[in-house]
């Protein structure tokens, strides 16, 4: 699917964000402007507190805006009623279910809730839309589970499921990833960027995991305190180095070399000879425990096979085969 199927579905410019009490505003952010386009993931990052649940409950039409209007299909977002708005935008929010002894099944199908009638009833359609959504999401071992047997990653899953049985063309998640673990959280991602790219869903997803976000996303909206909202592809944001927004503290910034976050502190590392792939691991070795050099050092090599680290003196070379010996030579030293 070429880039020009990326149609905008979802855009807002100069958006005030906020919450209104007792005529009391207060603004959570301001000058927001984006694009969601249908078959890409964007991810929405930004510190705790920025505001990023409030942009997402504003896209949702549960907030209504401070100043601005969201335009979804080139209609402001005001003028859909609720059930509308319910059969195009579909939300995974993080609220644990309660519903444990639903099954899969059941789960999914209440996705069809915008779309069947007042009695409830699913037609052959909204039970099509339900094995399609399960086939997707590769749960249908899972279809005649309780919910309370389920592990959090099945659970999230399920989640997705009826999200996607909901039919909408904006699927909007939030921290779908939170609690599980590693292995999870990618197939997660993955699993969202081809349901955005497969299906031609706009997927928005709330995440902190900036990792994989890099590794599936094909849009950042950075969301910073006071800033208007910066959006563009991962590695452009990343090579421009506006991705170092999300690290407002400057004591961190994200290294482009290994696409990690470390500290912004220059570090005076020894002459190291060896490739970067092994480098780049005793550097962190070297950093991580502030390691301090004797004088007579000429340099350091590493080596892959077998594996050796060794520390060229003027007067002998000590060599060590493992990180951890390096390291104990240092700390007892
Ligand atoms: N109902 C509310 N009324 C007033 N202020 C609120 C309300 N809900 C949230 N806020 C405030 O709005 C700001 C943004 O909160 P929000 O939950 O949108 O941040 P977030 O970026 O999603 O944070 P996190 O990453 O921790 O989930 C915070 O200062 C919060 O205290």
């Amino acid at each position: 699917m070429g880039l020009e199927a990326r149609r905008i579905i979802l855009k807002s410019k100069g958006l005030k964000l906020g919450y209104k009490k007792q005529g009391e505003e207060t603004v959570v952010a301001e000058d927001i402007a984006f694009e969601l386009k249908k078959g890409a993931l964007t991810c929405l990052l930004g510190p705790n507190g920025v505001g990023k649940s409030t942009l997402i409950k504003t896209i949702m039409g549960q907030l209504p805006v401070l100043q601005g209007t969201v335009f979804l299909e080139g209609k402001p977002l005001e003028n859909f009623p609720q059930k509308e708005l319910s059969k195009k935008i579909a939300v995974v929010l993080t609220d644990k279910v309660s519903l444990g002894n639903v099954t899969v099944y059941q789960l999914v199908s209440l996705g069809r809730i915008p779309h069947t009638t007042w009695l409830g009833s699913m037609s052959g359609l909204d039970h099509a839309k339900v094995e399609k959504a399960i086939e997707v999401t590769q749960i249908a071992y899972l279809k005649d589970k309780v919910l309370s047997e389920l592990s959090d990653g099945q659970l999230q899953k399920v989640m997705i499921a009826r999200a996607l049985a909901q039919d909408g063309e904006i699927l909007i998640l939030d921290e779908p990833t939170a609690h599980l673990d590693l292995i999870n959280r990618f197939e997660i991602m993955h699993l969202l960027r081809e349901i955005a790219q497969k299906e031609q869903k706009a997927v928005l997803v709330v995440t902190h995991d900036l990792d994989i976000a890099i590794e599936t996303a094909d849009e950042f909206w950075l969301m910073q305190c006071g800033l208007p909202l910066v959006c563009g592809s991962p590695e452009d944001l990343i090579v421009s180095n506006k991705i170092n927004l999300l690290l407002p503290n400057d004591s961190l910034k994200f290294d482009l070399l290994t696409g990690k976050v470390q500290e912004s502190k220059a570090y005076d590392y020894p002459k190291i000879l060896g490739e970067e792939k092994l480098v780049r691991w005793l550097k962190l070795v070297i950093r991580k425990n502030k390691l301090v050099f004797p004088k007579d050092l000429v340099h350091i090599s590493i080596a892959e096979s077998p594996f050796l680290i060794s520390l060229m003196l003027e007067k002998e070379p000590l060599e060590f085969t493992t990180f951890e010996s390096f390291l104990r030579y240092f700390l007892s030293n």
